[in-house]
């Protein structure tokens, strides 16, 4: 288990009775439907491992109702696992008593929601000094270090305002430096920027990439969005009906899915601005010239276009002074090919020139897996009744503990992002709806 910054092995959450019966048993192997249908459990979190490296940026990404919430939740024990083991840092989460939990969530890990959680009677500054507070630090020393943290989410001035006098980007920076003002080692973002607008939203994915760059924290990212996850992660793991299907980097995910499930979700990822040539690059023919233009492995596909046209050699392809191998245009153009598969050979020119001009469109379509996965899980995703979060631990005194495991407004935030996950995948154009 040795050094990684989170460390999750076997990791299990039935929410219903008698849920930890199933583990072990051949429930467990039952599709969410029919195991809710059996025994009235939820399987949410199924078998999961992972591991964070110290200063990760990690995503969790999947598609409503596939458990990314709950797992998070597992992690600082806000919802209790129902089996498998939990390290932060070497330490057995599991094992923490409440008192060391509750250090846990006030020193080391800190939470950032989609609903920000802030207090609305507190101005900006004793918002971000909230954590700090809880902690026993003194005023000044409180409104120093929210100053500063507020300086570096580009929120100086706005000190002594109010939350509802902010825009939601703004509030969002007020609970990303709130999350930071404790210097905690991992922040824990669930779907943080879902209710944002489009414009906003993408402000403050360049503010995460930017704050991990300076000040270089174990970052866990909840999303039901592709393109966020890949902006985002170093490593993304894909999540289905509980389970994580793949773990990968943005390279490995859209070059070598897993199966067709991860398949459908990358396809209309631009390859050549995900792939590298250090993915394509190959061994060299005996008789290949190797005076080509020389690249780093790193650069993407789409970047290394240009040396590609100016010169008919193979490109080489360097890292670290060693010549890692070599890409040719012809390699180049196979690798932004959406999938390998069958190659489709054009109808003679004068059919298609027969055809009417509607006619590709008519063409079978793929049905989008997305949706498919989308409507099987969502379809089995009741709405969590409130009443049904008294399982979990209850908001406490600190910040992160003031946000409900499951409330009404994760409610109304599931719906939302029901409905969003489905847009994605139009939105991202899946066959047919170009
Ligand atoms: N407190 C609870 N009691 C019973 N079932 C629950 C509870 N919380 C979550 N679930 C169920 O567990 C499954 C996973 O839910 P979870 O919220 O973790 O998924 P998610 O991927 O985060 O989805 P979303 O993005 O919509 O929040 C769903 O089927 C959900 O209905």
């Amino acid at each position: 288990m040795g050094t990684a910054a989170i460390d999750v092995r076997g990791l299990w959450k039935i929410f219903g009775p008698k849920a930890d019966r199933i583990i072990g048993s051949p429930d467990a192997d039952l599709e969410p439907a029919q195991l809710r249908a059996k025994t009235g459990c939820t399987a949410a979190v199924r078998d999961v491992s992972f591991e964070v490296r110290p200063g990760e940026v990690f995503v969790v990404m999947g598609l409503s109702g596939s458990g990314k919430s709950t797992l998070v939740r597992c992690l600082t024990r806000l919802i209790e696992p129902t089996a498998g083991e939990l390290r932060i840092d070497g330490q057995d989460v599991r094992a923490m008593s409440a008192k060391q939990l509750r250090e846990l969530r006030r020193h080391r890990v800190s939470m950032v929601f989609q609903h920000f959680g802030l207090l609305p009677h507190r101005k900006v500054v004793d918002n971000v000094g909230y954590g700090l507070e809880i902690q026993g630090v003194g005023k000044a020393e409180r409104h120093e270090k929210a100053r500063s943290i507020l300086s570096l989410v580009g929120l100086e001035g706005h000190e002594d305002s109010y939350p509802e006098q902010l825009s939601g980007g703004m509030q969002q920076r007020v609970g990303l430096a709130r999350a930071l003002a404790v210097d905690p080692e991992v922040l824990l973002f669930d779907e943080p920027f879902s209710a944002l607008d489009p414009l906003i939203r993408r402000d403050m994915q360049a503010e995460v990439i930017r704050l991990h760059r300076e000040v270089g924290k174990t970052m866990v990212f909840i999303t039901h969005d592709l393109s966020e996850a890949l902006k985002l992660g170093e490593r993304i793991a894909i999540m289905r009906a509980g389970a994580i299907v793949q773990v990968g980097t943005p390279e490995e995910l859209v070059g070598a899915p897993a199966d067709d499930y991860v398949a459908d979700f990358v396809r209309d990822v631009p390859r050549a601005q995900v792939l590298s040539l250090r993915w394509i690059s190959r061994a060299p023919e005996p008789d290949e010239p190797l005076d080509g233009p020389e690249l780093p492995a790193d650069t993407v596909i789409h970047d290394a276009v240009p040396a590609a046209m100016a010169s008919d050699r193979p490109i080489r392809v360097v890292a670290d002074g060693e010549l890692v191998g070599v890409v040719s245009r012809v390699d180049l153009l196979g690798a932004v090919r959406p999938e390998p598969g069958p190659v489709v050979v054009a109808a003679p020119i004068e059919q298609s020139a027969e055809k009417p001009a509607e006619e590709p469109a008519e063409e079978p379509v793929d049905e989008p897996a997305g949706e498919s996965g989308g409507s099987e899980e969502s379809g089995g995703d009741e709405p969590v009744a409130s009443g049904e979060a008294g399982e979990e631990e209850q908001p406490g005194e600190d910040a992160q503990e003031e946000q409900p495991a499951r409330n009404e407004g994760d409610t109304s935030a599931t719906a939302e992002a029901r409905t969003r996950g489905g847009a994605w995948v139009a939105s991202t154009g899946a066959p047919g709806e170009a």
